[in-house]
């Protein structure tokens, strides 16, 4: 099978994007991995398939699925990226749509200087499900905000960290560092994502707190490794900085891959993420 495609990145996170409207490729998680390849592929960190409304009042289904294959709930970067795709495809002529995820509906609004406006949804604390002291960890509750303390490794020997806990549609565990360069992100990503304590995994975020309205900050994420830039993590790192009363409510997030601003007023309030959105190039793939 011959499959178009068209490559776009936003802040370094690259994505494979799929006009799937008319008709559903029904690719198989293999299928996913290939086109992610960096070497036998075309390679990214994720691939969006791009699909019609699901109900009234909704404009497109946004599907994604991470490197390793498997379909998550939520993609930050990739959601600028779309919004991009269906204005530059003739897909859609409004700057404003609703797009339905695997983790509810996100509305991405294109700007006139060409960057994208995510209304990413509120964050989701889930402290009522976090028992306390389970498996022989730590976890420590502050109000409703949820601060854990992790083990990675052996108890023995292994690194004790602290993590902010919460979920932009997709899980996150976000911890603060001194300085993201040396910040230990290959070696603890790994045992983070794939700690007992997240039987869904998680993205593991490294956060450098520059001053209250800027952050610099690294992400490992789930299914597909460090990227250049995580847009859900970015909004992870500012609302768990926002509760722990460090940042204020409009950050500043530099990525390795580009510049993304985070804007939250506060519980029960939306996450706007904004930033860049670009296309790379098109092209035509055989899968077999
Ligand atoms: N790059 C993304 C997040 C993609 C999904 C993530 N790896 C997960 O498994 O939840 C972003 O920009 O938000």
């Amino acid at each position: 099978m011959r499959v178009h495609f068209t490559k776009m990145q936003g802040a370094g996170n690259d994505f494979v994007v799929l006009d799937e409207t008319s008709a559903d490729l029904g690719l198989t998680p293999d299928q996913y991995r290939f086109l992610a390849d960096r070497h036998f592929g075309v390679g990214a960190d994720q691939i969006l398939s791009v699909r019609p409304s699901p109900a009234p009042g909704i404009d497109f289904q946004y599907v994604i699925h991470n490197a390793d294959g498997g379909e998550v709930e939520q993609c930050g970067n990739g959601a600028r990226c779309f919004m991009r795709f269906v204005h530059e495809r003739g897909l859609t002529s409004r700057d404003t749509v609703r797009v339905q995820t695997l983790s509810g509906v996100i509305e991405p609004r294109l700007n006139a200087d060409g960057r994208v406006t995510v209304d990413m949804g509120a964050p989701i604390f889930e402290t009522a499900r976090v028992p306390f002291d389970a498996d022989g960890l730590h976890p420590l509750a502050r109000g409703d905000w949820e601060q854990w303390h992790l083990v990675l490794g052996s108890r023995a020997e292994g690194d004790v960290i602290s993590v902010g806990v919460l979920s932009m549609g997709n899980p996150h565990a976000v911890q603060i560092v001194e300085d993201v360069d040396t910040a230990p992100v290959a070696r603890q990503g790994p045992l983070i994502e794939n700690h007992p304590r997240f039987p869904q995994r998680v993205n593991a975020g490294f956060m450098q707190i520059v001053d209250r309205g800027r952050i610099r900050l690294r992400v490992f994420e789930r299914g597909s490794g460090e990227t250049l830039a995580c847009g859900t993590g970015a909004c992870a790192a500012v609302v768990a900085g926002i509760r722990l009363g460090l940042l204020d409510a409009r950050v500043d997030v530099q990525t390795r891959g580009g510049l993304l601003t985070i804007e939250w007023a506060g519980l029960g309030h939306p996450v706007l993420m904004t930033g860049p959105a670009v296309t790379v190039f098109a092209g035509e793939i055989e899968l077999a």
